[in-house]
């Protein structure tokens, strides 16, 4: 993305669950960069962009680089639709299989790794490219899409699992800037993001929906872009777990 220095490069996760607040930004005409969140976590990280709604893990894992800006993010409290474990098996079967991760994601690869090693005390084998594998992680669209087509696997939505397991919400994404970026300028994009948001409220009852299974008013009633106290406390639930896998 090219640098103007009035302006932050933004970028914005592409799925279905941040349409609402990019229809919002299209309708303030703030110019924004689409991708899935590992692409706009390494973007954040080189430095390609300032500010973006990445995985909430990439930000656990560099809070020497990026700081969180409060209270903006995705949560949901139970199941999100959108994030699953498919597995040819039962989950506790799962010891010392391959489990293939999904290349578009970061939080929902970790909470999978915390909830196996963590709650069923089980090893599987993480791969991010096998082509043989036992179960697999999908997350965004690819998600909605597998359960419209949805076959006799063994489905576990992993923002059902954290549920089980922590009586908390998932807290997937976190809009984060980099450290070195001007607070004036942060400000005025604060501002902006939290307009978008606004404008997203409308937006979300009147924007295209191709999926049958789910209706959109199901599905965005599950989401918020607003994380409160308890979000925060599953976002450090998280980062606990992982810091005390040590994986
Ligand atoms: C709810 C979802 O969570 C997504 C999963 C993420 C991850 O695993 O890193 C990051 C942001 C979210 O877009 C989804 O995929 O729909």
């Amino acid at each position: 993305m090219t640098t103007n220095k009035n302006f932050l490069r933004f970028g914005l996760i592409k799925f279905y669950n941040f349409l609402p607040v990019k229809l919002g930004f299209e309708k303030i005409g703030y110019k924004f960069f689409l991708s899935d969140p590992a692409t706009l976590n390494n973007m954040l990280l080189n430095n390609e962009l300032d500010v973006a709604t990445i995985s909430s893990v990439t930000w656990i894992n560099n809070q020497d680089l990026l700081k969180p800006i409060l209270p903006f993010g995705l949560s949901c409290f139970g199941p999100v639709l959108s994030t699953f474990l498919v597995s040819n098996e039962p989950i506790e079967k799962l010891d010392k299989k391959v489990i293939r991760l999904s290349c578009t994601s970061n939080t929902i690869n970790n909470i999978v790794v915390c909830i196996l090693r963590k709650f069923y005390k089980i090893d599987p084998i993480f791969s991010k490219d096998s082509n043989d594998f036992c179960a697999q992680v999908i997350i965004g669209d690819d998600a909605l899409n597998f359960i419209e087509n949805k076959n006799n696997n063994f489905i576990y939505d992993v923002s059902e699992l954290w549920r089980q397991y922590t009586n908390l919400p998932t807290v997937f994404s976190l809009l984060a800037a980099r450290r070195d970026i001007k607070n004036d300028l942060l400000l005025d994009f604060i501002k902006t993001y939290s307009l978008a948001l606004k404008f997203a409220e409308i937006e979300k009852n009147n924007l295209d929906w191709k999926y049958k299974k789910i209706s959109s008013k199901e599905y965005y009633s599950n989401l918020s872009y607003i994380l409160d106290t308890n979000d925060l406390k599953g976002l450090f639930e998280l980062e606990k777990i992982i810091k005390s896998l040590d994986y």
